[in-house]
This record gives C-alpha cells, structure tokens and sequence, in this order.
C-alpha cells in the first residue's frame, strides 16, 4: 500500500504499542540547549540514572549567549544555566559546542550543519522549533523537559500518533519571492490553528524547488501553524547537502542515501487532510499583528473591524492594533521601523545573510534605525566572513554579531524597547515576544534588508529589480 513519510518514519520506530496507550518511540537523535535541561539532568541525578545513549544526544548554548561579547555573561540565570549544561554534559559524557567551541550555534542551525540530521531519523530537543530538521525529511518534534529526562534515560517517547496533513505548494515562486514568505502566506490563508493534531509534509513543485535552507524555513514555522511537525520528503538536494558533513555516513553513505531516497512519499499515498496553495500568487509577507497568521503582502494594508464577520475576531484586530500602534487600513508601507533583526533558526544560515547582503551592498542603513545580523552559527559566521558579507554588513551600518538566538526572544541583551518596531526574521511575533512591550514584524530576510535601508517596510521586488539593472 502506498504510504506517506510520515508513516513510514513512525512506523519503523515504534518499540511498543499497546491499545489504548500511546506509541513508545525509538529517538535517533536528542538535541539539547541550556534552558530546557536542567531540571531534566537533575532528574535523572536524583533517580540515580545514567544517559541512556550519550552519543544520540548532541548539546549547544544558543538561548542565553550574549552575542556582542559572547564571554561576558551579566545575567546570572543565564549564566547558571550556560554553567550547568557544561557541568552536566560533562559529567553524563555528552558532546557539547559551547561558548566558543567552532560547532556552537543555534540548535537548529548546527544539527543540520553538522550532518546530525538525516532523513528517516526521529529527532527531538526540549525545543519547539525541533520541526526544522523535518527539511531533510525526519520526524523533528520539540518536547518538554520531563520528556527530555525521559528521552535522556531510555531512548525512547511515549507518543500519540498525529493526524496526516499534506500542504501542497503548487506553480512557482514570484521574483524576489522567498520561503519565508510561503510559510507566512500560508499561516496568514488557514490561522494558527490549521496545524494542530496534525503532521505536515510540504509538497509540490515550489517545495521542490526550495533549497534545504530554504526548506529549513518553511519546516521551523510549522509550529507557528500549530502543527505537531512539518517535513518534506528527501530529494537528490537533501542528499547533496548531507555528503561529506562530519556526521553523515562515510564509505556507507551511497548506501544510506538510496534509504533516504526511499523514504519519500509513495506516489498515490493518501493524508487525513490536504491543503492547496499557488506558490505565483504569494508577494513578500510582512506581520502586522501579534501572532504569525496576522500578516498580509507587502502592496496590502492593515485590516479594518469591517474586514471581519465576528465580534471576536473584530476585538482580536482592536487589541493587537493597539499593542503594535498601528491605525486600521494602513498601507504596510506606511510602517516605519526603528530596528532590524536578521538571525534565528529562520532566517540566520548562510544563504539568508547572502540574500540580505546583496540588498544592503553601498547602502546605508536609515538614520535612527539600528540593525544587527546574527549568524545562526559559528560557521556560518566564519563562512560569511570568507566572503566579506560582514563588511558589506558593517560599511551599510549594520552590527555583526556571535551566534546565538538573540534578539529572537528576550532571554539575552538583546531586547527590544518598550514601543518600538523591529522588523524581524524570526519566527514569532506575540507580545512582549523581543522584550515587553517591543513590536515585532515578521519578514524575510531580504524584507528586512530592505527595511533597514529605507527605515520602513518595502517591496524588495523594487529593489531587487534596481539591482538588476544596474
Ligand atoms: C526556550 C525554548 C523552550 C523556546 C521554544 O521551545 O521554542 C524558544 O526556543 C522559543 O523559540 O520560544
Ligand atoms: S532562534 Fe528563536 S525560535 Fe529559534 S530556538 Fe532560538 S529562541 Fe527559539
């Protein structure tokens, strides 16, 4: 019978199924970051237990590194959890990349850098944008910190089988179109909730014609649509990225890669749920509002109450209008920023920096507008430098960061101020989400090139038209 990826990859991992329990899952892969795993380590310690596998878990600091200095820690929780998570890699034998080490990044940045991510793996962080690593066509999912003790002792998850859902992205991308802007299209179309009780995979053509750092970016946000996971079947490019990372197979590889090949979808196999969608109408997105669905193209404006049917929904537009200072049926292009965010495990690899290089390059970031890029990793850092992107950042006015999550939440230096705008390419946009009272837009990362440059919000098609004229 045809099956879908997501069947096949649950299938071979359950250990133990019972009616009326859940499924008990084999974890392949056990990501782990300082603010979700004390308490899980402390666990196992009072229990008297070991880890399980040490060498399936994999450690990094993303969360708390202050990325200007990454040395000088000032806060004192975040330095204690960054002092814990050496202590207890240490002492249970698990690889970290901490402060300083190349391999340090965001956790979601370095699993597929380093080649720890691979198709048909079940892979888990106490981490909800976990869904990242499903652009390679595994099972990713983020867990909770009793989880996370869990995972550490056995190897294993108590899981309940998720629904199917395939989104397919048909036709193709627009110029100056990017996957940011498919995801944010896609959870502005169906809510925040289309994902929930639900697996995603991603199909059709503009899928297939994403790179694996752009497929990252639609995997991540997958959560921001409630979704449980998201992933997109392996192909020759999910292939090709993995061959020769430090952790792909070796003289096994060609071997594994016909495994991954097969792990795609089977033509005919069926999902509890389809979505459709024209990759050709999709223009670049830009948030208004105070959740990842409040969104529209940046030639639309802020909606009106009009725009809505029910009271709940006109209060819902009322309340977020009022957090983000912004007037009903406003031009998106009206909006002017006073910060700008390139980084997260989003939009911070290596191709992001070069989409927003090539924008920024003998420009100047607008007057009263500070803009910083943080690398996702350390090697993205170092591989970006090799190509001078952090001077084409500096000269435009930019600050070139450490790696680290950064201004993505406030759980750094980093933060935002009360009332002001960041355009950001980060994933969430809630309240208080960058600091309190900070007002997030989310946007591409050429988006946000360009809104830095001209300190609001533009089609970066115009200037990416400019360019090619030039
Ligand atoms: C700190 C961590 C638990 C959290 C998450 O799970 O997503 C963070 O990464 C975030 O993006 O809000
Ligand atoms: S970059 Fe942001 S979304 Fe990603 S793991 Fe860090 S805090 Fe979470």
């Amino acid at each position: 019978m045809a099956k879908n990826i997501i069947e096949k990859i649950w299938e071979s991992h359950v250990v133990h199924r019972e009616e009326g329990k859940p499924d008990l899952l084999y974890i392949d892969l056990h990501l782990i970051h300082e603010v979700t795993s004390p308490q899980a380590f402390e666990g196992l310690r009072l229990a008297g237990r070991k880890v399980r596998r040490p060498d399936l878990c994999f450690a990094t600091m993303d969360h708390n590194v202050p990325t200007k200095d990454i040395y000088t820690v000032n806060d004192p929780i975040a330095k204690k959890q960054m002092s814990t998570l050496e202590k207890n890699c240490a002492e249970f034998g698990i690889q970290l990349a901490g402060i300083g080490h190349p391999d340090q990044g965001i956790v979601h940045v370095i699993g597929p850098e380093l080649g720890l991510t691979q198709p048909g793996k079940t892979i888990v962080c106490g981490d909800s944008h976990t869904s990242t690593h499903g652009a390679f066509g595994a099972l990713a999912f983020g867990i909770g910190t009793s989880e996370v003790e869990h995972v550490l002792s056995t190897q294993t998850l108590w899981q309940n089988k998720p629904k199917t859902m395939e989104i397919r992205v048909n036709g193709k991308l627009g110029f100056g179109v990017t996957a940011k802007d498919i995801i944010l299209a896609i959870i502005a179309k169906w809510g925040v909730g289309l994902g929930t009780g639900y697996i995603i995979e991603y199909t059709g053509e503009a899928i297939r014609n994403l790179s694996m750092e752009e497929r990252m970016t639609i995997c991540n946000m997958s959560i921001e649509a409630g979704a449980k996971a998201g992933l997109i079947s392996p192909d020759e490019k999910t292939v090709e990225f993995l061959r020769g990372r430090r952790f792909a197979p070796k003289e096994e590889f060609d071997k594994a890669a016909e495994y991954w090949l097969s792990l795609a979808s089977d033509p005919g196999c069926t999902y509890d749920k389809v979505l459709e969608i024209d990759a050709s109408e999709i223009e670049p997105y830009v948030t208004w509002g105070t959740n990842p669905s409040m969104g529209t193209g940046i030639s639309g404006r802020v909606p009106t109450v009009d725009d809505y049917e029910s009271e709940t929904d006109k209060q819902a537009l009322r309340k977020a209008l009022e957090y983000m200072g912004l007037e009903e049926g406003q031009p998106i292009t009206s909006i002017e920023i006073q910060h700008v965010f390139i980084g997260s495990c989003t939009n911070s690899r290596l191709s992001d920096l070069r989409t927003a290089a090539q924008i920024v390059k003998g420009r100047k970031v607008a007057p009263g507008v500070r803009a910083i890029v943080v690398p996702g990793s350390y090697s993205v850092k170092k591989a970006a430098e090799e190509e001078g992107l952090d001077k084409i950042f500096i000269e435009a006015g930019f600050e070139w960061r450490n790696s680290g999550c950064s201004a993505c939440l406030g759980m750094n230096e980093d933060i935002i101020p009360s009332g002001e705008r960041c355009a950001s390419t980060s994933n969430r946009n809630f309240e208080g989400r960058q600091g309190a009272g900070a007002r997030t837009h989310l946007v591409s990362p050429a988006m946000a090139a360009a809104a830095a440059i001209e300190g609001r919000f533009v089609d970066v098609r115009n200037y990416l038209k400019q360019e090619q004229q030039a």
